[in-house]
């Protein structure tokens, strides 16, 4: 387990990381996100003892780094994947960190092979593609088998495959037991590979929840559903708590009522159904609203005007709009329940 108790770095007039507290616990892969220059890797350098704290504790398993015994058997750490001797082969710059560290040749090759680096093992390391490294600095983070991973964007540069294997690794480590604490830009990614997830915006936490609880607390949760009758559905939903929006002829997207609570009013009134399903946001979504003040490197919106955030649309009372619901309907009811959102 990773606890940090008021966590601080002070670079000259610039807080880095701003009094943090939080856990990473074992038996679960915990993300670590946050706009570029957040303080994702400066508290990750904290935690492996390579910037000391301003105030605050970091520890590993109830000790600081430093004063663990057998570090690299204890956590390992992908910090900075070009921080290698580029002379060296991989093979080579595996067993000078295995020598140093009491850990047999034996592991190096369990590695090697663990990260698909068999054929390139023996090539000096400064040859080495992007990918290709990243899997070495994982290599290296796993030598010592340890009981804590620390990695910083283990994915840059990884192909698919690359990218299923860290997602498959990182969840069977966890499994094990172990406690996994990794930060990655790329959201889609995070969404399949965390349980829990630490958000950080200008050195400060915006979020420390399961990834669906981020979900859900930072979007909208809707309900589309799509009707031949659909302003006689309208009118069955209206009510001061909820929003209904006409989206196209037919069909309507609805905030402050579950898909079972539609469905239920939709057969009570005899209300044809074609689909029924609840929204949820995406973890991109969430993102993006949570860490929208605390961007410091911003762009100025996309070619479409957006800026990727699940911005909530005007909802307009679909009574007062064109519903364009057409009338072909027959009298029976039916609904569907989709339970598959768009989350994740
Ligand atoms: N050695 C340093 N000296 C001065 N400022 C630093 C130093 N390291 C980091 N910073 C500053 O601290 C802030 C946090 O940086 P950090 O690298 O921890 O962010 P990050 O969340 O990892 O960003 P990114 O997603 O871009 O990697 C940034 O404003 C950065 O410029």
């Amino acid at each position: 387990m990773i606890e940090a108790q008021g966590l601080t770095k002070v670079y000259g007039s610039k807080k880095a990381v701003d009094g943090i507290s939080f856990s990473v616990q074992p038996g679960r892969v915990t993300g670590f996100l946050g706009p570029n220059g957040a303080g994702k890797s400066t508290t990750m350098r904290m935690i492996v003892g390579l910037d000391r704290p301003t105030a605050g504790t970091v520890t590993v398993d109830g000790r600081p780094y430093a004063s663990l015994r057998s570090p690299l058997a204890e956590v390992g750490a992908l910090l900075d994947a070009k921080a290698v001797h580029t002379g060296r082969s991989a093979r080579q710059h595996l067993r000078a960190m295995a020598a140093t560290h009491g850990i047999a040749t034996t592991r190096v090759d369990e590695v090697i092979e663990m990260t698909g680096l068999q054929t390139v093992a023996g090539k000096r390391v400064g040859g080495f593609s992007l990918g290709m490294g990243q899997r070495l600095g994982i290599a290296a983070a796993l030598l010592g088998d340890p009981r804590t991973l620390i990695l910083d964007e283990p994915v840059n540069g990884l192909d698919p495959e690359g990218v299923l294997w860290v997602r498959n690794l990182v969840r069977y480590l966890a499994a094990e037991g172990r406690t996994v604490f990794l930060s990655s830009h790329l959201m889609s990614e995070m969404a399949q590979t965390a349980d829990h997830l630490l958000v950080i915006g200008r050195g400060r936490i915006l979020a420390d929840a399961p990834i669906a609880d981020v979900v859900a607390a930072a979007t909208r949760q809707t309900v589309r559903v799509r009707s031949p009758q659909a302003t006689a559905l309208a009118e069955g939903l209206a009510a001061a708590d909820v929003q209904v929006r006409a989206v196209s002829p037919g069909l309507l997207e609805v905030e402050g009522r579950t898909a079972e609570q539609v469905g239920e009013l939709a057969a009570a009134r005899g209300l044809v159904l074609h689909e029924l399903t609840p929204v949820t946001g995406s973890l991109e979504d969430a993102y993006m609203n949570l860490t929208a003040d605390a961007v410091e490197y911003a762009t100025h919106g996309t070619p479409d005007g957006g800026t990727g955030a699940d911005r909530a649309p005007e909802l307009v009372d679909v009574l007062s709009a064109t519903a364009g619901s057409t009338t072909t309907s027959s009298t029976t009811t039916s609904s569907t329940t989709s339970t598959d959102g768009e989350a994740r």
